[in-house]
């Protein structure tokens, strides 16, 4: 949560600015790109989230006088001047990024960074390190969200998340994925994400007996309690003990939430517990159930026929579990040459799928007359933006074979300006409104993409004139190593 962020860089990104300084290339004009290259969870699509956070930190990067004096202590030995540099720093480049919330597919930008050489290199380690975890979160939950759409989902992690800021940047990325409500209080205040809590076994331990500790519990927080009902045995002491204490809640006029079930076969203690509450007339109270829960132990305490009507998920969601990081990677697309040109630049591997693809680009999203996404399409900046009637090919570079050409469209930029010259210009939406756009890129989608096992995979395609500057940047650099 610290705001000083201008050393949340890897020192080798220092190391290349001094580098640049020194062989007078740091005021370079450079276009670099972040993008990830393989779908987490075997998902369909990832949820992009962070930009809020980059935003705030590119905002802010400045360098203190504390910073400057742990950077001189370095055993690089930095030059002063370079130093006395730093301390006027601020970010006066450009960013374009996806907004939050939005659908994004492997290999296509979304965030692209363009500024000197030097304010770029700075921002790739924070940059990633935003994006890489929020959008995983975001990603998980709106995973989690796709096998329980209508029932409510908490956010439970804080105490096993990866620290502070994962707690709480994470808790704000699954309420984007679709998550109602969070446990940590911190991230309510600092994002007006909706609060819920019910209480731990502690509570009951506490007290001579657990109707004891029912009731009392009851009687301070009497609207919309949730009572933890497996503390010593759910079905014979828990739930009829909580079924008195809503009794009592009647009595009174008010009206218990629910039960909890922390423990035990939740399929068969649900189902019985339900039964329980409609004989005593309580069908209006709630179950709610935690545990080590993901989208796969929810799918199938579903089919199972669980009686549970909210799910609160710590632990799974907020590491990850399954996967614990998207492996987002920042690339140098177009660097300034010495004589001012911008030269669109490559990173050759011999796994075609880590060869990056040069250029500054753009990304559209091809809506056909349906209302569906058919495809992205990434192009260049300076060829024609697609537009309806503009025939386009869409065809993917790992899969040249799948070609298509259309001419009824609609397409949707999907980089937004965030920042010009250095200034802000994007206005950051609200959580729901973000939220919303979430649930909106999820309609311009067919269910066969968005399906949690072996989902279709949705096509992300570059124009002839991308695709056609790669393989010439391909074949000289074959060229190069030939002579
Ligand atoms: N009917 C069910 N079908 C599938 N998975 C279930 C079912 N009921 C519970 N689970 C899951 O099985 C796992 C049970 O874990 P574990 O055996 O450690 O819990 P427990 O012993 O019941 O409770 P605890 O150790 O927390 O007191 C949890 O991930 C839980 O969500
Ligand atoms: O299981 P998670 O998805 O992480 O959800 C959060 C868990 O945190 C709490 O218990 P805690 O794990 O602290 O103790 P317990 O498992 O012994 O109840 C709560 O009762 C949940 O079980
Ligand atoms: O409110 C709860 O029930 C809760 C909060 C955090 C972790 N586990 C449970």
């Amino acid at each position: 949560m610290r705001r000083e962020l201008a050393l949340h860089t890897d020192k080798y990104q220092i190391n290349m600015m001094y580098a640049h300084w020194v062989n007078g290339t740091h005021k370079r004009k450079a276009v670099f790109e972040a993008y990830f290259r393989k779908l987490p969870f075997g998902n369909g699509f990832a949820v992009f989230a962070g930009l809020e956070r980059i935003a705030q930190y590119i905002r802010d990067l400045r360098f203190t006088e504390d910073d400057i004096r742990y950077l001189s202590e370095q055993e690089e030995n930095y030059a002063p001047a370079f130093l006395e540099e730093l301390l006027q720093f601020h970010f006066k480049g450009n960013i374009h990024a996806m907004k939050e919330g939005a659908l994004v597919f492997p290999d296509e930008p979304l965030v692209r960074v363009e500024g000197t050489i030097m304010e770029a290199q700075l921002v790739e380690t924070a940059i990633l390190n935003f994006m890489n975890y929020q959008t995983l979160i975001a990603t998980k939950a709106s995973r989690i969200k796709q096998v329980a759409p209508n029932d409510i989902l908490l956010e439970f992690g804080t105490r096993r998340a990866q620290e502070a800021d994962a707690a709480v940047w994470g808790a704000r990325a699954a309420y984007i994925g679709g998550f109602h409500a969070t446990s940590n209080m911190l991230a309510g205040r600092m994002f007006g994400i909706p609060t819920k809590g019910t209480h731990a076994h502690s509570w009951v331990q506490s007290f001579s007996s657990e109707q004891e500790a029912f009731d009392a519990y009851a009687k301070v927080l009497p609207d919309g309690v949730t009572l933890l009902v497996d503390t010593f045995d759910t079905l014979r002491s828990g739930v009829p003990h909580a079924i008195n204490t809503a009794k009592k809640l009647e009595a009174a006029g008010k009206k218990m939430n629910a039960i909890r079930l922390d423990s035990g076969d939740l399929a068969y203690l649900s189902i019985q517990a339900r039964k329980m509450l409609d004989e005593a007339g309580l069908d209006y109270v709630k179950i709610v159930a935690s545990n080590d829960l993901d989208e796969n132990t929810i799918m199938d305490l579903k089919l199972q026929g669980a009686a549970i009507d909210t799910w609160g998920v710590g632990t799974q969601l907020i590491t990850a579990a399954d996967q614990p990081s998207l492996g987002g990677v920042y690339k140098l697309v177009e660097i300034e040459s010495a004589t001012g040109e911008m030269i669109p630049t490559i990173k050759i591997s011999s796994n075609p799928e880590k060869v990056s693809t040069p250029g500054k680009k753009d990304v559209f999203r091809i809506v056909g007359t349906n209302g569906k996404a058919m495809a992205d399409y990434i192009s260049s900046p300076d060829e024609a933006a697609p537009r309806n009637g503009a025939r386009i090919k869409l065809f993917n570079p790992l899969h040249p074979y799948l070609r298509k050409n259309v001419d009824k469209y609609e397409a949707l930029p999907m980089l937004e300006p965030i920042f010009v010259n250095g200034f802000q210009v994007y206005s950051l939406p609200p959580l729901e409104e973000i939220r919303r756009y979430h649930e909106q890129q999820l309609d311009l989608f067919w269910p066969e993409y968005l399906r949690k096992l072996n989902p279709e995979v949705y096509r992300v395609s570059l124009s002839e004139q991308v695709w056609n500057r790669k393989q010439q940047l391909i074949a000289e650099h074959m060229q190069l190593d030939l002579e």
